[in-house]
């Protein structure tokens, strides 16, 4: 079987502070994750470490086959998809671009080398669109669409690169009920791919079919780590929310209920 991910006895501490602490945990092939846990709980900076951009201070990592310590991390990232409620802002370069510019940018690591695109680089973005259902807003300035509009681009972009690893870090905040939905179902487009997906958030709700797996963060330490049906228990989501909490699962989706 093959690993995305393996951290082995991984801490990360930023002064006196540890922040993750003796992460053992194993991503394999076919299989997808969400990540869960309490503001704070150490989600950020555990994909920071997936993602190479903080080492940790102890233990062993490995992304996508690339050794950390041994492998290049810039020719790593080259196969890793990310996007987060957080780059809306951040693209200020690409908000006058049209939607069709942004997802087509995503082929190449730095943002503006369009001399380099390709008949075929357009056609995939073009197939991209279709079926991400973006046609409507074609040849639309991208500062103009909608935030449900704006999170399809910048995953269909993430896709451009055909990422072996897409991680989305809560890429719902802030849409309504339609556009999460909408969004939530790319994930399943996105595995078909194939891509494995890492999905964080912050609803359990949000942990659609096909996601399988869940990794439980408290307090920086794995609450809970395996398949969704053994973390997402009453007792297990209790503990790491500390909330009475009950789990009903409806279609192969839990959700959760709050009991005081
Ligand atoms: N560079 C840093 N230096 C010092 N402390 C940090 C640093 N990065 C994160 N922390 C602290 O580590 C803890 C975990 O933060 P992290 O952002 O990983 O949590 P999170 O689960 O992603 O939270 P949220 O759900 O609010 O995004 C927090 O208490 C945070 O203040």
């Amino acid at each position: 079987m093959t690993v995305i991910i393996r951290m082995r006895d991984v801490s990360w501490a930023r002064g006196e502070r540890i922040i993750l602490r003796d992460i053992n945990w194993e991503m394999n092939e076919g299989e997808q994750w969400a990540i869960l846990g309490l503001n704070g709980s150490g989600k950020t900076s555990l994909l920071n470490i997936v993602t190479g951009y903080q080492y940790p201070t102890r233990g062993e990592v490995e992304v996508l086959g690339y050794r950390f310590g041994q492998a290049s991390l810039p020719e790593m990232r080259r196969h890793i998809g990310f996007v987060s409620s957080a780059l809306d802002q951040f693209h200020d370069t690409l908000q006058t671009e049209t939607v069709e510019d942004v997802i087509v940018s995503g082929k190449f690591a730095t943002i503006g080398l369009y001399d380099a695109v390709t008949r075929e680089d357009r056609d995939q973005a073009e197939a991209l669109m279709e079926s991400f259902r973006l046609q409507a807003v074609k040849g639309k300035r991208y500062a103009t669409l909608s935030q449900g509009e704006k999170r399809k681009t910048l995953i269909a972009r993430a896709l451009m690169a055909n990422p072996k690893l897409l991680i989305l870090d809560e890429p719902t905040v802030g849409l309504d009920l339609l556009a999460r939905e909408e969004v939530l179902s790319l994930i399943e487009q996105v595995v078909s791919r194939p891509c494995h997906v890492l999905y964080v958030t912050h609803y359990i709700e949000e942990i659609v079919g096909s996601i399988t797996h869940v990794l439980l963060l408290q307090d920086g330490r794995i609450a809970a780590a395996g398949r969704k049906e053994d973390v997402l228990t009453d007792e297990r989501l209790s503990a790491a929310f500390r909330l009475h909490m009950r789990v009903h699962w409806e279609n192969g989706r839990p959700w959760a209920s709050v009991h005081r």
